[in-house]
């Protein structure tokens, strides 16, 4: 019997090589004998998922693609740790360097890239390495057990990602960028200083702008040599500065090599029966460095192979996801805005959180995402799809669009997964498209987890997370279960298991939290270690000491840190309520310390605008008022209408019940900012109803409501009930709040958390006065412990040393450490106003 199958050589056994063969035996099954050749000595495995290795979050069997099984059951010949030497075009042999020599009908050139190794001296000494294969991140493993100091240069993805792995691996890591700002290839400076701190936060050090010389050591590198003559000490350097496409094999052998192998659109070389794929390869002047692009190509030329009709490929826009636990970062197409683009920017560094749009000709071209990425897969499809976003800018920019809130979490809305085509690729790291997540459902898939088993679909960067749940909600309707998430990337515990946890085993501090549960980042990140702050000091009023570098930068200067680098003051003003001579005293502070602007906020207050950081403790001391909490997750104002003090419609005194609650509640820490207004009759002129607590007067008594924003997200409050007199508010009032503090998620405002929790539920809770009262002692326990801050600092000369003026020698950055404003540790250092 003679064999009809052609042969079918691939060289390089890696992710866009064996992709191509995988859709080629499902398109042509017996249509050739397949050889395959890899250089490693293993089965083709997850390159991408190499970063999770070396941080601890996968094991080397977990990333295998495809085991020695698969090769054996799809009659695919197999040679490991063989690196083809050459190829003879003439003869269609190639000739690996362990001797074995194959003949092909067709020939696939995957052969991947090499990391740049930069060429200084001493690059070749042990204990420098790239980071690219398995025997890199074994020894990168390794080193770290002798080893204490390494040196990462290039603060790119893969620099970055190395970094991080080599923290949790216990090494002392500085990264080393030549740019003044990190991964400048994907990212903007705004998006890149949030990410630097954030990495900052976790333990990681910078030395920015800095050009490595040579490395220093004899056998064994023990340190660097920079440009500049600064030496940093370092036994392991990682050189994470880029890739080249490995091009020499096709080099040697005649095919038209530029920066990788020149190939068409569908993936044909310059000779005939020889194609190339994968980072090796040159599309259009583009050699791709990321999975998505390669499988696309893959796609395209097993199809070709397969004889199966196909347009060609067209190149690709790529986005990228950085690996690093408790940092979201998202970058998708053009994230610089051409000539004649415009670019909207949102940034809240109180919460960490920074989206930019790029839009040309009413289309978006590209996005940026830090601090909340969840947007990211649905804007990635909007930037692929070139659909008009006329009119829709600022809602996709404040994630309100209706794809980002119909599924909750910027998946993308029903409609539009709905008319997404079958072939359209979702998980561009796995190259799954929506027909395999939808064939995977109805196979009985219904939850994430299991997706995710069957296709790998959000197995490697997690980008796609969104667009699989919101297939999965689609699809599998009611059967659908979702699985909890943890509070950030550093753990897998919800928020409610973490507070039990720490109620049930007693545990006292962040780190005690950080240990006895697991976390999988040591230093935890700029979500949860504020969160568990707030959690321990809300459980443990009495004992908790608040961790003030797990505060952002206002919190931590009890003011708010404005767009210059000096701080806004926002004294308390009880009810809004003033007297000549408090104003006096205020316009006596304004002039005696030069403040540039005097300010009535929109609760009531004035704000002293451009107070240096020096003259605070000075502010405060000469305004002798306490602290109007204008810059923390807590009480601010309580707004009141002038009542029936003043007003004929006034029906009760809202400037008393205002002034009596403010001072209630004055220093009260919460999940989040928290607003009260009280208004003297149902005119309701103190704006009650868009607060989180609002009181209403109305005939006999008052009216209580919650759950109420007047922000981004403008939300009406919630009637709570009725009641007859001032002690009955203070007393639901104090119930409610302190229901909330202990129930709801750290920063999330009464809005949501009503209605998430719902209301019926709220007011089942309260309406057992025994509770009420219980809610009421535990919160008015928690009062008693708190002071002034302001005054506290005001009395104590070692608090106020950390306002004094620091001469400029000790604010320049050393090597090793980071330059920064902020010369005290935390969550942020940024500069930006938090709205009062
Ligand atoms: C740590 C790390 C993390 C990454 N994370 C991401 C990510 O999150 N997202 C993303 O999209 N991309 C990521 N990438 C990039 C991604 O892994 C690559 O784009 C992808 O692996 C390239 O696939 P390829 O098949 O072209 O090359 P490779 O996967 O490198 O495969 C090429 C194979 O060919 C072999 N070979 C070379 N020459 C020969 C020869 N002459 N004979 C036989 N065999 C040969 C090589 O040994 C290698 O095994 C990451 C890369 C690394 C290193
Ligand atoms: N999450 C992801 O998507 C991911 C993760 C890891 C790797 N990758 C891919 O792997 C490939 C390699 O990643 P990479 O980060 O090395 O490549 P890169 O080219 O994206 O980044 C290299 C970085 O090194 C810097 N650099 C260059 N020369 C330097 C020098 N002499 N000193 C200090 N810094 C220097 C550059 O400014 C650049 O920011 C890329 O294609 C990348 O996309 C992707
Ligand atoms: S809410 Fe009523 S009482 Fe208060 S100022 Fe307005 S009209 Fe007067
Ligand atoms: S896109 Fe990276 S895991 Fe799906």
């Amino acid at each position: 019997m003679t064999n009809k199958r052609k042969k079918l050589v691939l060289v390089g056994n890696g992710m866009a090589g064996v992709r191509t063969i995988e859709h080629l035996l499902k398109l042509a099954p017996d249509m050739y004998d397949i050889t395959i050749f890899g250089a490693e000595p293993h089965p083709n495995y997850n390159r991408i998922m190499l970063s999770s290795v070396l941080a601890g979050g996968a094991s080397m069997e977990e990333i295998v693609i495809n085991d020695l099984d698969w090769y054996r059951d799809n009659r695919i010949t197999l040679h490991l740790g063989q690196a083809i030497t050459r190829i003879d075009s003439e003869t269609r042999r190639v000739y690996a360097e362990g001797g074995i020599e194959e003949e092909y009908d067709e020939l696939i050139l995957a052969t991947g890239s090499n990391a740049f190794i930069l060429p200084i001296p001493g690059a070749d000494k042990e204990g420098v390495i790239g980071f690219r294969d398995i025997k890199d991140c074994q020894a990168m493993q390794e080193a770290s057990r002798t080893h204490k100091k390494a040196a990462v240069i290039g603060g790119g993805l893969l620099g970055l990602e190395a970094a991080r792995g080599l923290l949790n691996l216990g090494m002392d890591v500085t990264v080393i960028h030549i740019n003044e700002y990190l991964m400048e290839r994907q990212l903007d400076r705004p998006a890149s200083i949030m990410l630097q701190k954030e990495l900052e936060n976790q333990g990681m050090k910078f030395l920015l702008k800095k050009q490595t010389e040579a490395v220093l050591g004899k056998q064994r590198a023990k340190g660097l040599l920079f440009k500049d003559g600064s030496m940093l000490e370092a036994d392991l350097v990682v050189m994470a500065v880029g890739i080249r496409p490995n091009v020499a094999l096709a080099q040697r052998s005649g095919l038209v090599v530029e920066r990788g192998i020149v190939v068409d659109d569908h993936m044909r070389t310059n000779l005939p029966g020889v194609y190339a794929v994968g980072e090796c390869a040159q599309h259009r002047g583009i050699a791709y460095g990321l999975v998505a692009p390669l499988y696309e190509q893959g796609a395209v030329l097993a199809k070709n192979l397969a004889g199966v009709p196909v347009e060609g490929y067209a190149g690709s826009v790529t986005s990228t996801k950085l690996k690093v636990s408790g940092v979201d970062v998202f970058s998708g197409g053009v994230f610089v805005e051409p000539e004649g683009a415009r670019a909207l920017s949102y940034q809240d560094e109180i919460e960490g959180v920074y989206k930019k749009l790029v839009v040309l000709n009413d289309r978006l071209i590209g996005a940026v995402l830090f601090g909340e990425t969840s947007e990211g897969a649905s804007l990635f499809a909007m930037i692929k799809s070139g659909e008009s976003i006329a009119g829709r800018e600022k809602e996709l920019l404040l994630g309100l669009s209706a794809d980002a809130l119909s599924s909750g979490g910027g998946g993308g809305s029903a409609a539009r997964l709905e008319s997404m085509p079958a072939d359209e690729i979702v998980c561009g790291c796995n190259g799954v498209s929506k027909g395999d997540i939808v064939q995977a459902i109805d196979g009985g898939c219904n939850s994430l987890g299991q997706i995710k088993g069957c296709t790998k679909a959000s197995a490697s960067c997690g980008g796609c997370k969104p667009l699989v749940e919101g297939l999965l909600q689609l699809y599998a309707g009611d059967a659908a279960v979702t699985v909890k998430e943890g509070i950030c990337g550093c753990t897998t515990h919800s928020r409610d298991e973490i507070v039990a946890e720490i109620k049930r085993m007693g545990l006292k501090t962040v780190k005690e939290v950080m240990n006895v549960l697991e976390w999988n980042n040591d230093e935890g990140c700029s979500k949860c270690r504020p969160s568990l702050n707030y959690y321990l000091g809300m459980l443990w009023p009495a004992e908790y000491k608040d961790e003030k570098e797990s505060r952002f930068t206002n919190e931590r200067y009890h003011a708010n840190i404005q767009k210059d680098g000096t701080y806004s003051v926002i004294p308390r003003i009880y009810g809004g309520v003033t007297s000549p001579t408090e104003l006096k005293r205020i316009a006596e502070v304004a002039e005696k310390f030069d403040v540039p602007l005097v300010k009535f906020t929109g609760g009531q207050r004035l704000d002293l605008l451009g107070v240096k950081k020096e003259d605070l403790p000075g502010v405060w001391e000469a305004l002798d008022m306490p602290s109007g909490h204008g810059y923390g997750k807590s009480l601010r104002t309580v707004k009141t209408c002038v009542g029936s003090t003043f007003c004929r419609f006034g029906t009760q005194d809202a400037m008393g019940m205002g002034v009596r609650l403010e001072k209630a509640f004055e220093r009260m820490s919460a999940p989040a900012k928290v607003k009260l207004a009280v208004s003297g009759c149902p005119r309701n002129c103190a704006e009650a109803t868009v607060k989180d607590f609002g009181v209403v007067a109305v005939d006999g008594g008052w009216e209580l409501h919650v759950g109420g924003n007047a922000g981004i997200h403008v939300r009406a409050t919630d009637l709570l009930g009725f009641v007859k007199t001032d002690d009955e508010v203070e007393q639901w009032a104090s119930a409610f709040l302190q229901y909330y503090r202990e129930n709801a998620t750290w920063n999330e405002r009464t809005a949501p958390w009503v209605e998430r929790v719902g209301l019926e539920h709220i007011k089942e809770v309260l309406s057992d006065e025994e509770e009420r009262k219980a809610l009421q002692a535990r919160l008015r326990d928690t009062l008693d412990q708190t002071v002034d801050p302001w005054k506290e600092i005001v009395s104590e000369p070692e608090l106020r040393k950390n306002f004094e003026h620091l001469p400029v020698a000790q604010l320049v950055s050393t090597p090793g450490e980071q330059s920064g404003q902020d010369n005290s540790a935390g969550m942020d250092g940024q500069k930006k106003e938090e709205s009062a």
